[in-house]
């Protein structure tokens, strides 16, 4: 099979911990070349030089190929306030969402095989005037009129281990998901499920299972409505398209092993439901992945760590699963 193209890494907040992460994942996957893509950054150079590993600035990712078993390839675009070290500085936010467009560019153009985001703070974010809840809509809204055949997203994933959980709300309220949870929405991020499944894991018959909303799956309606209301219509209509999906069933016995070991992916209702579980089976070892999206994309499961930031203690785990789940993910499509 022909190799793949590098793999597109955006630096994040250049004052979080994605700088010194990118730098000890290189470090740890430099000579793995062959197994895995390598990886090129975009961002600023001058800042990655700063944690200890050889930096090369490229024009191309077709360079950082050659240049991965020596350096870490670097795409430079300047920051354009000073970086402090857990400072985050609004003045940098507009670079950071450049590098994004950048990075989704580059995949789309075919130069890189897939983006792999390390962390960005919303709140400087928000600040410089960002109008999208993350990089999940963001990276939508910039592919959005690229052609996908499927059903699009996107959709977040927290993956870990064994555990594949899929979100139908992200960042919205708790008091807002009564109005949020609509048969259509879950049977949208199902369907993205369900496809991707196919597509970016290589599960020809994927068996997806649903979270309830309510405690006890809603007890038949004793304890809320949705289950009867809105999920088990839901669940119902999707077997009847051809999925493979439960009914919404009582999320604190989803998680246990035997409970994963029934399915490939959970549908969940809402952020924490999802990411709870994902981040106490391995918060070092979970990844972020986007799916439903013309792109492959992944993140750490962490975010910018402001408060160690800088102080050379940052694990790089989540890091370097995310590039190893965007490499596995880009093959997966390659293959198909
Ligand atoms: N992929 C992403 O872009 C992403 C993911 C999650 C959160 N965020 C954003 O990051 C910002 C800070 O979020 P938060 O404080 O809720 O969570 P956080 O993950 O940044 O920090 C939570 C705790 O985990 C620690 N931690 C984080 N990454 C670590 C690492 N690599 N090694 C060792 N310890 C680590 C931090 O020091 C902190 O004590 C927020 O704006 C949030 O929205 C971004
Ligand atoms: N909910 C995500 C997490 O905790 O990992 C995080 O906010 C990142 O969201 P984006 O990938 O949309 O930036």
């Amino acid at each position: 099979m022909t190799p793949l193209r590098p793999l597109i890494v955006t630096m994040g907040d250049p004052a979080g911990v994605g700088p010194e992460i990118i730098a000890r994942a290189w470090s740890t996957l430099s000579d793995s070349a062959g197994s895995l893509a390598p990886f090129v950054v975009v961002g600023d150079a001058q800042v990655l030089k700063a944690h200890g590993q050889p930096v090369e600035a490229v024009l191309s990712p077709a360079d950082a190929t050659s240049v991965f078993g020596r350096a870490i390839p670097v795409l430079h675009h300047p920051a354009p306030a000073q970086v402090t070290p857990g400072m985050p500085d609004p003045a940098n936010a507009v670079a950071v969402a450049d590098w994004i467009e950048r990075g989704v560019d580059l995949v789309l153009s075919g130069e890189g095989c897939g983006l792999v985001t390390a962390p960005i703070a919303k709140a400087p974010m928000y600040a410089s005037g960002f109008r999208f809840p993350g990089h999940t809509e963001f990276i939508a809204e910039l592919t959005a009129d690229v052609p996908f055949s499927g059903t699009r997203g996107p959709v977040m994933m927290l993956t870990a281990k064994d555990l594949r959980a899929c979100l139908v709300t992200i960042h919205v309220p708790i008091d807002q998901l009564p109005e949020l949870v609509t048969g259509e929405r879950v049977a949208r991020v199902a369907r993205v499920v369900h496809e991707s499944m196919k597509r970016d894991f290589g599960i020809a018959a994927p068996r997806l299972a649903m979270a309830a909303l309510n405690p006890h799956a809603g007890e038949g309606g004793a304890i809320g409505l949705q289950e009867v209301k809105v999920l088990r219509p839901a669940a119902e209509a999707l077997r009847a398209e051809g999925l493979n999906i439960t009914d919404p069933l009582p999320a604190d016995t989803l998680f246990h092993e035997e409970a994963r070991a029934r399915y490939d992916a959970v549908v969940c209702l809402y952020h924490d439901q999802a990411l709870i579980p994902v981040k106490t089976l391995d918060f070092w070892g979970g990844v972020n992945a986007t799916l439903g999206l013309p792109i492959v994309r992944t993140s750490p499961d962490h975010g910018t760590g402001f408060d160690i930031a800088g102080k050379g203690v940052a694990r790089a785990d989540s890091f370097i699963a995310a590039v190893r789940l965007a490499s596995e993910m880009a093959s997966a499509r390659a293959a198909r």
